[in-house]
């Protein structure tokens, strides 16, 4: 008799309707950094940040986040040292927020959410061609971490915030042609650092991660222009553009290295 196959929907996120764990994945993303259990490698170099403002091109709704992109044709934003072995190349920035400031971001410390979280992602363009190759290479992006706090105004990303309007709806873009994303990194220079895994589909297992230990603050103001972007594209039924987080993922055989004692 023909066996019956038990068709067992695996758990898919209500978002993108992709699964939520990645069959045999061992290194995903994001995760709660323990920061008793990191472990202080004092080979860790600093990392080398270089951006040249007149890189950034436009500001994308994917329909997921908003992505700030910039041209990665050339050396002219990238950083190196850290724990990466070549320079990465900086091709876009986006965040992740939650509905209300109780949450928002991917990684947790010490199980504490923050109400946002910053992604500069980066690849490595000393060893393979194109950005869609580097995504599916164990060591072909590198993605730094910002987690951001309520506080005082960021003016830096205000420039940023007054250009969200223009790309409320899903698949809008808008030109924005001169930004130094470095205005947006806390000036302490401590981090953690993992191997780990993009955080939207194709979830792929090519991400090192560097998380800055301290936070940048913004206002409810800055986060509240966030929550007032869409998911949906003009036309649709509004639904606004909150909660884009993915849930946390098991740690498995992984150690969280710090740069600092
Ligand atoms: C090739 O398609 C891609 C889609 C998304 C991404 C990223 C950078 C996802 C994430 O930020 O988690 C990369 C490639
Ligand atoms: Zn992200």
């Amino acid at each position: 008799a023909a066996c019956s196959r038990k068709n067992r929907n695996a758990a898919l996120h209500p978002l993108w309707q992709s699964p939520l764990t990645i069959p045999g994945g061992t290194r995903q993303s994001p995760i709660n950094i323990q920061w008793r259990d990191s472990v202080y490698d004092p080979f860790l170099k600093p990392l080398k940040i270089s951006y040249d403002p007149t890189t950034c091109l436009h500001i994308w709704n994917n329909g997921y986040s908003f992505l700030v992109e910039f041209d990665d044709s050339t050396d002219r934003s990238i950083i190196v040292g850290g724990p990466l072995e070549n320079q990465y190349r900086l091709k876009q920035f986006h965040f992740h927020w939650g509905a209300i400031n109780d949450w928002g971001s991917e990684h947790t410390v010490d199980s504490k959410f923050y109400p946002a979280e910053l992604h500069l992602v980066h690849w490595n363009a000393v060893e393979y061609p194109t950005f869609e190759e580097a995504v599916m290479e164990g060591n072909g992006l590198a993605v730094i971490g910002v987690f951001l706090k309520l506080g005082a105004r960021h003016e830096g990303l205000q420039t940023l915030v007054d250009a969200l309007p223009a790309v409320k709806h899903k698949d809008t873009v808008i030109e924005f042609d001169v930004f130094d994303p470095s205005c947006l990194l806390p000036s302490c220079p401590d981090y953690w650092t993992y191997a780990g895994s993009l955080t939207t589909p194709p979830l792929t297992e090519s991400v090192t991660w560097i998380i800055k230990k301290k936070p940048i603050e913004v206002d409810e103001d800055q986060l509240e222009a966030f929550r007032m972007l869409l998911f949906t594209s003009d036309g649709e039924e509004e639904k606004r553009m909150v909660d884009n987080f993915r849930p946390l993922q098991p740690l498995m055989d992984r150690t969280v290295r710090s740069s600092f004692q």
